[in-house]
């Protein structure tokens, strides 16, 4: 059977630049799987999950969505299903979402009514009221509904680059809660690039770690990934008196001491900077 993806050789270089972007990538990602790519800012995330959607053509190397080119016609829809869906940052400044139009019109414009269960429970883990009005939301309401709009129609392979740092920690939570149930109950694979490690030691199955446009690190998490003491998400406050409050918090489920770990020794491109 194909895998979601696979990635052979690949190296691709921005026409502007003079380095490549993205150097000698090999890849396999099965499916009903998570894995997150973890980097420096300029290591060359965004760069590889453009590449696998098929936005910036490569020549250099091989991409394969569920066995079909990721450059084809064909690599576009299969079986009525997308094949991949980007979400980036670019894609939520478009125009519309600023318009003054009606949250329940603009789902409708892109297919609601055919996908009425999906689009439901979308809205209900996204909290969104159908009732909004675009343009009267604030920046972590709009990208909710940007972010029904893109999962609402069922995709293959999912590429998110930084889709929730607007997503206040309840809506991320349950956004992350639905795709973990999505590649569990369907033949699907999300890779998620971030730089927001909380509440992901128990989500990827692997993690890739970027640097310099290489990958230099593989986690498998089930068989490479282990916590050191229990990690239960506890709060427990105390009030003492109007408004003085004693706190304690359980060790917090992330992967925010792994990645610290990785990113500090990892050489950024420009390692010293002067000042004339
Ligand atoms: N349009 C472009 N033209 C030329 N070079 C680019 C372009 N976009 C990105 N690059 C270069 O490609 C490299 C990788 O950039 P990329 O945006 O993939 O990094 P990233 O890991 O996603 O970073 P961040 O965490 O900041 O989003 C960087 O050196 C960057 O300068």
């Amino acid at each position: 059977m194909s895998l979601a993806l696979e990635v052979n050789d690949l190296t691709y270089k921005f026409a502007e630049s003079e380095k490549p972007s993205l150097i000698n990538i090999n890849l396999r990602i099965p499916w009903h799987t998570r894995t997150l790519v973890v980097g420096a800012n300029g290591a060359g995330k965004s760069t590889l999950l453009k590449v696998l959607s098929g936005k910036h053509l490569c020549l250099d190397g091989t991409v394969l969505v569920n066995g079909i080119d990721a450059f084809s016609p064909k690599a576009t829809m299969q079986d009525g299903e997308l094949v991949t869906t980007y979400l980036g940052t670019e894609w939520c400044h478009m125009s519309i979402i600023n318009r003054d139009i009606g949250v329940l019109e603009l789902l409708e414009s892109i297919g609601l009514q055919h996908y009425k269960e999906r689009g439901e429970s979308l809205c209900n883990i996204l909290d969104i009221d159908l009732s909004w009005r675009m343009f009267k939301l604030s920046d972590g309401q709009k990208r909710r509904v940007q972010l029904v709009m893109g999962l609402l129609r069922p995709w293959k392979v999912l590429l998110l680059d930084e889709v929730t740092v607007d997503l206040d920690v309840v809506a991320r939570f349950k956004l992350l809660e639905f795709l973990e149930y999505e590649t569990r109950t369907r033949m699907c694979s999300v890779v998620y690039a971030t730089h927001i490690f909380d509440g992901l030691a128990q989500w990827p199955n692997q993690v890739l770690h970027m640097r310099l446009g290489r990958i230099v690190d593989r986690l498998n998490c089930e068989k490479d990934l282990s916590f050191v003491e229990g990690h239960d998400d506890m709060v427990d406050v105390e009030r003492q008196a109007e408004s003085n409050v004693s706190v304690s918090v359980g060790k917090v489920s992330s992967l925010y001491p792994l990645a610290m770990k990785w990113l500090v020794e990892d050489p950024h491109e420009t390692s010293q900077t002067h000042v004339a």
